[in-house]
Order: structure tokens, then C-alpha cells, then sequence
């Protein structure tokens, strides 16, 4: 099992158990810890056959019950594990941090524990000792006091009135690179349900697929993206019935099996029909939007809007989104322009929801629609604001852009190389080449993206993939944005 798995299996039980803390052990210990997208993690160190241990657990679950699974009321924040010393596997791993007691509980950043230790003796450690947690309501207490929030033992699910905005923190952005690889596989999991891969969807769903193999900010989706592309043509030639379409393309996952997880962080509304998906591929989109080269400006609009008028299933949303893309009179030569393109639509579909938000009452009291960047996040965007009107610098409008979506996004998965070393090499060798793959057929856009993308252990699977294969000799030009 992923340890992404083994966090969700456990979420998993949570319908019918209370076991909320995730049991870890010495083989997945490690990787739980640095895979985890929470900002802090407290491991209790145990013994099952300690009674006071069976006597805290109650009490420990009761706080973890707030913090992990798919029903947490604030997730992503903290991550409540356990370890059982009492088992022979564990004994270096409880030695390393000391253990002397049971139930012993430590508090410190999920990659302090990353073949980490503790030793009473230490004086500098970001891993703490957590000596006041012998009940629920000390322990939250504790965890309050370490992060200045004021969760209650009460508090109900969605009942984010604690969440905090993430408006004007430039580095909140970087916890969405686990809502951009949410907000992919949830695309994908409802262009099956809606069973939407057809002959005439066929086209708009290959191109945008080209265009994650090459520029999505995971690595996890890139190689997904391949894989679904690279057996396109086998999981749906034309005469396939929809249903065994859906059940073929089902077994592979866009993002791997360990996404999605069933949570947003940076995307999560402080209600439950607020944010969330829609946030996240707005994110996605953006990301991608900075991620292009110049001579690729033209196939990511066209496919950005035919994968929104296509798939996206807010008809309002796909409908007012079209007509922005076919009011554009001319097309795009330079990836700078796209990218600003799509940071002016979406403030034109802010300004539009900011009144009917207004009007109507829906609006997330936490996430207000705005004009963005607010000050706060980008002063040298504004060259002057009034009442009536905004003067932007779009080069500085598009630096910050540049910058918050396309390095800030990924930092987190670099600080905990949340993909190891592979990982973290796809993520950073963001260099591509220029790929007009509208023009090519699927199999050949995928060499040249597989190519221009450093991804060699992608590149010999996909080779491995390639031996009898006769593509699709197919152009998809799309009438509409023929200038
Ligand atoms: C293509 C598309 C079209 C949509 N059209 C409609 C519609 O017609 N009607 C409707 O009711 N809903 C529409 N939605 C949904 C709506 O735009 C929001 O996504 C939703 O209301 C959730 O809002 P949010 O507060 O999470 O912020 P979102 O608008 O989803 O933005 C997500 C994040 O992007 C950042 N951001 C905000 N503005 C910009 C910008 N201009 N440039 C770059 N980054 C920015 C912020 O960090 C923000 O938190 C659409 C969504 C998409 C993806």
C-alpha cells in the first residue's frame, strides 16, 4: 500500500469505527509523515497493553476525530497517528524518540519525523514533547496554543468558522498543489460518471490531455495524464460502448491511485457547497496557463476553453466562459498573454458573482469574490486604484502570476519531495519545448512531449507501451478559433 493509501484506508474506516489517529509502524512510518499534506502531526507513542493507554485512547480519538479522515472538520491541518511500542517492529523507531512512558505524545512539522529523533537532552528541536495532553480538552488546548486557533471538541463538520482566509497570504498557495491534483481526478471521475467520453468529446478530452502530460504542476498527473493518453486509442476506439469506455479508462487513474483523497486545503469554503471543485480547477487552469511556452499559447486556450465548454458541468459556468473565449478576435502568440487572458476572465467572472452573490446571500463570508490580486498579495500589480476603476502593471500582474502559480504552488511538494527524488526532479525540470500537438497525432504530440519533458522513466514505460501501436493519423482543428 501507497502511504497515501494507507492514510485513506484508515480515513476509510471512519463511517463505522472511531479509529481516527492513523496507526503507524516502522516500515510506513517515514513515508506517512512526508506524504502528509497536514501542516503539523502529533504521534502518540503507546503500548496496547498499557491500560492507561486504552483509557487515553477515547480521548485522543475525540481530537483526532477533528483533524484526519474525509470527514474531518478541519483537515489538512494537523495529522493524529499513533505507534504501538509494545510491537517488536517498532522498537528502534520508539528508542529513537526516547520513549519512556506510555502514552508519550510528541507535536512537530510531519517532515521533523522524517527519520527524525528526540532526546529530552536536545535543547533546539521542532519536535515537542507534548506534556499536556492527558485529556481531549487539554490536548486541543495544547494544539490551540501551538497554532493560535480555537478549535472545540464540538465542532461539527464544515463548521469551518475557524477556518482562516487565505486571501491575502501569498504562501497558502502552495498547499493547493494537493487541490490541483484533487480538482484533476475529480474531472475525470465526472466525465465518466456522466459517461462524456463520445466520438464528438473525444478531440477536446485527448488535447487537454496532451496539454497535463506536459504542463500539469504534478508529477503524480503528468505520468496519469500519459498513461491514460498513451492507451487512448485502445481504451476508446470509435465504435466502443460508452460503459466499457468508462470501466477501461476507470482503471487508470489520472493522478494514481492515492487521489483523490476526498478534502480540499487551500480550496476548502467554510461551508459545505462553497469552493471546493470548481476552485481547484480554476487553480489547475491558472497553473497550467503558466506553465506553456510561447508557441503553445494558442493550443492551451483553444483546449482550455473546449475542455470547459465540454466537460465542465455548470452550464452557466461553461456557457459564460465560451463566449469570453470566442470574443477574442485574435489569437495568441506568447504565453504571457494567455496567462494574463485567463486572469482577466476569471476577474470578470468574480465581478459578475461578487453582485450576484451579494444579492442573493450565497457568498462564502470567508472567501468574498474579489478583484485579484488583493493589495495585500501583489501591491506592485496596481499603478493606481479608485472607486471606479483599477490601472494594472500587467508585467507586474503577470510576474506574480508567474511566480505564485507556477514556484510557490510546488514549493511544499519540494520541501517535503513529497515524490522522492524522481519526483522532485520531474517537478523542478519544468523546461518543454514548444508543441503545436494540435497539428500532431496523439501518439507523436506524446513523444514530443515525453521528450521535451525530461521524463525518463516515463519515457522508457511509454516506449515499452509503444510496440505495436498505430495512431490515430487524425488533425483536430476546431472551426470556432480558425482566425
Ligand atoms: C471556468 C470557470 C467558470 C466559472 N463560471 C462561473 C459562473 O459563470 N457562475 C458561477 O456561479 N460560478 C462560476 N464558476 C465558479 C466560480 O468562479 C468559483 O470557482 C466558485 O464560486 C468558488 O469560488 P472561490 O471563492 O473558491 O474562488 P475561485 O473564483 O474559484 O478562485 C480560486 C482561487 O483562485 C485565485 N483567484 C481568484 N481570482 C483570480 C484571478 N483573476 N486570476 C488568478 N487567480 C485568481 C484565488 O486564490 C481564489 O481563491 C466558474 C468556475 C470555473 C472554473
Amino acid at each position: 500500500l501507497g502511504s497515501r493509501s494507507i492514510l485513506r484506508a484508515v480515513a476509510d474506516k471512519n463511517g463505522d469505527s472511531e479509529d481516527y489517529a492513523v496507526d503507524l509502524n516502522a516500515s510506513n512510518f517515514d513515508a506517512v509523515l512526508r506524504d502528509t499534506p497536514a501542516t503539523f502531526a502529533v504521534v502518540e507513542f503507546f503500548a496496547h497493553w498499557c491500560p492507561a493507554c486504552r483509557n487515553y485512547k477515547p480521548h485522543y480519538e475525540k481530537v483526532a476525530r477533528l483533524f484526519n479522515g474525509p470527514n474531518a472538520v478541519h483537515p489538512g491541518k494537523v495529522l493524529m497517528t499513533r505507534v504501538d511500542c509494545a510491537l517488536k517492529i517498532n522498537t528502534n523507531l520508539c528508542d529513537k524518540f526516547s520513549v519512556g512512558h506510555y502514552p508519550m505524545l510528541f507535536w512537530g512539522p510531519p517532515s521533523k519525523f522524517v527519520s527524525g529523533s528526540w532526546d529530552p537532552k536536545q535543547e533546539k528541536s521542532e519536535i515537542r514533547n507534548i506534556d499536556n495532553g492527558r485529556t481531549a480538552e487539554k490536548l486541543l488546548n495544547w494544539i490551540n496554543e501551538q497554532i493560535g486557533s480555537s478549535f472545540g471538541l464540538d465542532d461539527k463538520k464544515f463548521e469551518n468558522e475557524h477556518l482562516s482566509s487565505n486571501i491575502s497570504d501569498p504562501g497558502q498557495i502552495a498547499r493547493a498543489v494537493y487541490d490541483v491534483e484533487e480538482a484533476t481526478s475529480t474531472a475525470f471521475d465526472i466525465i465518466l460518471e456522466h459517461k462524456m467520453i463520445k466520438p464528438e468529446t473525444r478531440a477536446p478530452l485527448i488535447k487537454f490531455l496532451q496539454l497535463l502530460v506536459v504542463h500539469h504542476p504534478s508529477m503524480r498527473c503528468r505520468k496519469g495524464s500519459a498513461e491514460i493518453l498513451v492507451n487512448f486509442d485502445e481504451l476508446s476506439p470509435a465504435n466502443t460502448k460508452q460503459e466499457e469506455v468508462a470501466g477501461a479508462v476507470k482503471n487508470f487513474q489520472i493522478c494514481g491511485k492515492d487521489v483523490p483523497r476526498g478534502y480540499w486545503i487551500f480550496c476548502r469554503g467554510s461551508k459545505n457547497d462553497t469552493r471546493g471543485f470548481s476552485c481547484g480547477l480554476w487553480v489547475l487552469l491558472h497553473s497550467l496557463s503558466v506553465r506553456i511556452e510561447d508557441g503553445e499559447s494558442q493550443f492551451a486556450f483553444t483546449t482550455i476553453c473546449d475542455f470547459v465548454h465540454t466537460f465542465f458541468v455548470c452550464e452557466e459556468c461553461r456557457q459564460h466562459f465560451y463566449e469570453m473565449c470566442l470574443s477574442m478576435s485574435s489569437p495568441f502568440n506568447k504565453a504571457r498573454d494567455f496567462a494574463l487572458w485567463l486572469w482577466r476572465t476569471h476577474n470578470k467572472v468574480n465581478e459578475r458573482l461578487s453582485k450576484v452573490e451579494e444579492t442573493m446571500g450565497t457568498a462564502d463570508p470567508k472567501f468574498p469574490k474579489m478583484i485579484w490580486p488583493p493589495m495585500q498579495l501583489c501591491a506592485s500589480c496596481y499603478r493606481s486604484r479608485n472607486s471606479q476603476k483599477i490601472e494594472w502593471d500587467e508585467d507586474e500582474v503577470h510576474t506574480f502570476l508567474a511566480n505564485y502559480y507556477g514556484k510557490t504552488l510546488i514549493s511544499l511538494y519540494k520541501s517535503n519531495s513529497v515524490l522522492g527524488n524522481v519526483g522532485a526532479k520531474g517537478i523542478l525540470d519544468e523546461s518543454t519545448t514548444s508543441t503545436n500537438a494540435v497539428a500532431v497525432p496523439v501518439g507523436a504530440a506524446l513523444a514530443i512531449a515525453l521528450a521535451s519533458c525530461a521524463f525518463g522513466v516515463l519515457a522508457c514505460y511509454w516506449r515499452s507501451q509503444q510496440k505495436s501501436r498505430k495512431y490515430y493519423h487524425q488533425r483536430y482543428s476546431l472551426k470556432k478559433y480558425d482566425y
